[in-house]
């Protein structure tokens, strides 16, 4: 019953209005991170990413959000450490955001809210042969939570904001090639990590998630080329992508655990 309670957001986006509670969802996301009630694990290695700029492919919008993917036939560009037991491999990123600069992420810190998040996407390929298998299963991927605030113009996010009008409408795509997202992370390597979920469709409880305790700064225009994206196909209505997050979920029998004290 909490759990529907959580999701009574009535202009909810269309992609999950149907599947808004898992039946024996136990571990879904994403949640409020309450930053007195995490516990410090001395034992929490850093988080290394090592991304190759020659395995980003191309940009999509695929009606959701819009997503920067990459080759993940080798172990060219991966995440390790931190609470992961071995090496998962970069996928896609993607970003969520609202329709003004006072919503937009999906995870929130003692119920504060950011304009954006980025989420960074990687598969377990020591334990599974592809993505898609990857996340149907416990520990089949990993994903980098990053939040972004209003301030100063992020120099290297630009090359991404500029090719945005060319996957305005849903299911276009575009090459995009030679980026690396370790730009997009923050200097600060402190961060939370708790078991969850996706959070669109199918929302399968295969996820390690590391959040970023400090965010990254865009300016003002960059978050608004977000907003001129569409949800809507080519010849359709023109439906604006803004507000793509999913609700609070509820925390339930999980412990978040912080890289610091
Ligand atoms: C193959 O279908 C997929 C559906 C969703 C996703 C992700 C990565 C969802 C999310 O970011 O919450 C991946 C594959
Ligand atoms: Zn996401």
């Amino acid at each position: 019953a909490t759990c529907s309670l959580q999701n009574t957001n009535a202009n909810l986006h269309p992609l999950w209005k149907g599947q808004l509670d898992i039946p024996g969802g136990t571990r879904q996301s994403p949640i409020d991170i309450r930053v007195r009630d995490s516990i410090f694990h001395p034992d929490l290695a850093p988080v290394k990413t090592h991304y190759d700029p020659n395995t980003c492919l191309h940009i999509w919008n695929n009606g959701y959000a819009f997503l920067v993917e990459f080759d993940d036939c080798t172990d060219k560009s991966v995440v390790s450490g931190g609470p992961l037991e071995n090496p998962y491999r970069l996928k896609q990123f993607h970003f969520h955001w609202g329709v003004n600069n006072d919503w937009g992420s999906e995870h929130t810190v003692d119920s504060k809210v950011f304009p954006a998040e980025l989420h960074l996407v990687h598969w377990n390929c020591t334990k599974y042969r592809t993505f898609e298998e990857a996340i149907m299963e416990e520990n089949g991927l990993a994903v980098i939570g990053i939040f972004l605030k209003v301030g100063r113009h992020h120099e290297k996010l630009q090359k991404l904001v500029d090719i945005l009008p060319s996957v305005r409408y849903k299911d276009s795509l575009t090459e995009f090639n030679y980026f690396d997202p370790s730009c997009l992370l923050p200097s600060c390597s402190d961060y939370w990590t708790y078991a969850g979920s996706l959070t669109t469709p199918p929302l399968t409880e295969s996820v390690s998630w590391i959040i970023m305790k400090k965010p990254i700064e865009v300016d003002h225009s960059q978050l608004a080329v977000f907003r001129s994206l569409l949800y809507s196909a080519v010849g359709e209505d023109e439906k604006y992508m803004v507000d793509n997050f999913r609700p609070l979920q509820p925390l339930m029998n999980r412990t978040v655990h912080s890289s610091f004290q």
